[in-house]
């Protein structure tokens, strides 16, 4: 069946249907990962955009149980130019058409997906809708009519409280969207985990008694979730606080700096990131549009300590005078080299000697 995309500046791209039979819309973002189309969908981040693949042949490792992100993907759309029905890998258990029709998500194939990142890259992301069959831009235009909704965060964070029981330290994880490979990270480090909502107070979060505190990942613009701060700003100074993309954009935007919307965002699977104290360079998996404001970090008391060698925007932070580290990359993918595992390491190492500081 023909399926079209068209982008909110009349552009169109017409192509093959696969996946769901719905119409959509979202935000049209393009992923440059050769692998990992499985946790892409998956990932909570991802609510309410269309993901467009650089990578030529998508679906021939198929999908699998254990690799979701989370339990029902948000991901509005999957654009490929070539996806393949007949997956060859021991682990594989649906085919990524299978699989996208499961949860109601449409797919388009057959586009030429390197010249749809290059418009994308020029004019910086926009708006895109799919619609099957013949289609104008007069008959499509008025969908544009209605701006994407805000509430992202709001829409994937779990609603009520749950715990991974371990004999570790208890870790408040604060779920904006978050990953399954944040929880798969602390659950191998024996950590107990409390999953919380997103919208939960300081004084919830303390009746738990948490060892530290982590701020997931997750959808959206950081300024739609105001929620997030007040919460923040209070648990700054008590608890090791280790943040995740939102995460750390909310971590600034607590302390009082500021973020901004990029051009066409980092999402992909070997952006190097260096650590300026050592000079290390990581290749890390990462998936944003938006970025903290280096000059706005001026008198918050947060230092940067990583950069995107790319495009040098800030790629972590931490504070001077509080426990507090944050990262804009996942350290809890494995894009290839493992090489930002660490850092979970290094929260551990956080959370205890905060345990022996203030003796319990
Ligand atoms: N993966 C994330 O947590 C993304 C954070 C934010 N939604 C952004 O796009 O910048």
């Amino acid at each position: 069946m023909k399926r079209t995309l068209w982008l909110e500046d009349g552009t169109s791209f017409v192509g093959t249907a696969f996946g769901a039979s719905v119409e959509t819309i979202g935000e049209v973002v393009f992923q440059t990962g050769m692998t990992g189309y499985q946790e892409m969908l998956s990932d909570p981040s991802y609510c309410d955009q269309l993901i467009v693949l650089t990578n030529p042949l998508i679906g021939n490792y198929g999908v699998n149980r254990e690799d979701f992100e989370t339990t029902v993907p948000m991901a509005k759309g999957l654009i490929v130019k070539e996806v393949c029905d007949t997956p060859s890998n021991f682990r594989s258990t649906a085919t990524l058409h299978d699989t996208l029709k499961r949860f109601n998500i449409p797919g388009l194939a057959g586009v030429d997906t390197r010249m749809l990142t290059r418009h994308l890259r020029s004019l910086g992301v926009m708006r895109g809708v799919m619609v099957d069959g013949d289609s104008t831009w007069e008959t499509v235009k008025h969908r544009f009519d209605v701006l994407l909704p805000t509430n992202q965060v709001e829409r994937v964070s779990t609603k009520r409280a749950y715990v991974s029981t371990g004999s570790g330290p208890r870790i408040a994880l604060i779920d904006f969207g978050a990953k399954l490979g944040i929880m798969r990270e602390l659950v191998k480090r024996d950590c107990e985990v409390v999953v919380l909502p997103h919208d939960v107070t300081a004084e919830e979060v303390m009746r738990y008694e948490p060892d530290g505190v982590m701020l997931s990942n997750g959808p959206g613009d950081p300024k739609d979730v105001p929620t997030a701060l007040p919460l923040i700003e209070r648990l700054m100074p008590t608890l090791p606080i280790f943040g995740i993309c939102l995460g750390h954009q909310l971590i600034a935007l607590a302390s009082g700096a500021n973020t901004f919307k990029l051009p066409f965002g980092h999402r992909g699977a070997n952006h190097p990131v260096v650590e300026l104290e050592t000079g290390a360079v990581t290749i890390t998996s990462q998936n944003h549009g938006y970025a903290v404001d280096e000059a706005s970090l001026a008198t918050t008391g947060l230092v940067v300590t990583h950069r995107a060698v790319n495009d040098g925007t800030v790629e972590g932070v931490k504070h001077l005078n509080h426990p507090t580290f944050s990262v804009q990359y996942h350290p809890e993918a494995a894009p290839g080299p493992y090489d930002a595992n660490d850092l979970f390491d290094r929260f551990m190492q956080l959370v205890q000697e905060n345990k022996q500081k203030v003796g319990i």
